[in-house]
């Protein structure tokens, strides 16, 4: 069965549920912090809690595969299942992979992420644009024909991105500007919202020099342990922060083992987003 396409699913999900993202980085810091041994139990128990008192909750999960990775097969198998149990209690899942190579390769990376049939089919996955934007159209494609998003990194949160990102290209544009260019023609007359996202950390700044008008969501990681908070969305995004998808992981995830303290800690998040996205621009 065909579904809606991701940009529309999105934003229904951030209608219904407010936009909040909320991050699975089981470091091993915070299972230790949680009481947990740095194996796949507790891998596994960390997951499970954390799908569990937040599926209901938050609009997007996103998932850090390289968390999983370390462990091998049994950590992949602990994000298979918590991808079906995410799904099952109605969050999205943006699998945070940010994966990039050549066509041919991008192509399996598609059928890894993007192929109903894989077991770890997600919603939508992060993408490397630096072996040119052009290198991502089989996983562009794929998202298309599966209903599923992308979204590509144009100015990430941390200081290092900024040698790439906003080097000059020969037409005077800046790296970052024509990904958020290339990402832009891809969302052309989508509606409610294109499929095609940016990655643009909330640690930024005023962000104004950007055209950030792409007709898709904007991912923005960076709040809470890396220093920016919701007050700074409309600042940094200006009028694109409708679209923003304010992304936490460690600044939720610090608060568990107890469900209801994850709980309190995205609903937070989640009402400071509202106070300040809700006022932008107003
Ligand atoms: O520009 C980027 C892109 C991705 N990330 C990822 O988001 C989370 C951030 O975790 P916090 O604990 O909220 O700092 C992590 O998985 C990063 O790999 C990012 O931080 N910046």
């Amino acid at each position: 069965m065909t579904q809606d396409p991701f940009g529309a699913r999105l934003r229904h999900a951030m209608d219904t549920r407010g936009p909040l993202c909320v991050g699975i980085d089981p470091h091993a810091s915070l299972l230790a912090d949680w009481g947990l041994n740095d194996d796949v139990a507790g891998l596994a128990r960390f997951t499970r809690t954390v799908v569990e008192a937040l599926g209901e909750q938050v609009a997007v999960f996103k998932p850090q595969s390289a968390f999983f990775e370390r462990f091998g097969s049994q950590g992949l198998a602990v994000l298979e299942t918590a991808l079906a149990e995410a799904r099952e209690a109605g969050a999205l899942i943006l699998m945070d992979a940010k994966r990039g190579d050549i066509g041919s390769t991008m192509g399996a990376y598609a059928d890894t992420y993007l192929n109903p049939r894989s077991p770890l089919f997600s919603d939508a996955v992060t993408l490397s644009p630096y072996l040119g934007f052009g290198s991502l159209r089989p996983a562009l494609d794929a998202a298309v024909l599966n209903g599923c998003g992308v979204f590509v990194l144009a100015l990430t949160s941390n200081p290092e991105g900024q040698e790439v990102q906003r080097a000059v290209r020969a037409d005077g544009a800046s790296v970052a500007a024509a990904m958020l260019r290339h990402l832009a023609a891809e969302n052309a007359g989508a509606e409610p919202l294109g499929s095609f996202g940016a990655v643009v950390g909330a640690t930024l700044g005023d962000l104004s020099a950007f055209d950030l008008a792409v007709n898709g969501p904007l991912l923005a990681p960076g709040i809470g342990a890396q220093g920016a908070t919701p007050a700074d969305l409309p600042t940094v995004f200006g009028d694109a922060v409708r679209n923003v998808v304010p992304s936490v992981s460690r600044g939720v995830l610090r608060h568990g083992p107890d469900a209801a303290a994850l709980r309190a800690a995205a609903a937070r998040f989640a009402d400071e987003v509202r106070t300040a996205v809700g006022t932008a621009g107003a």
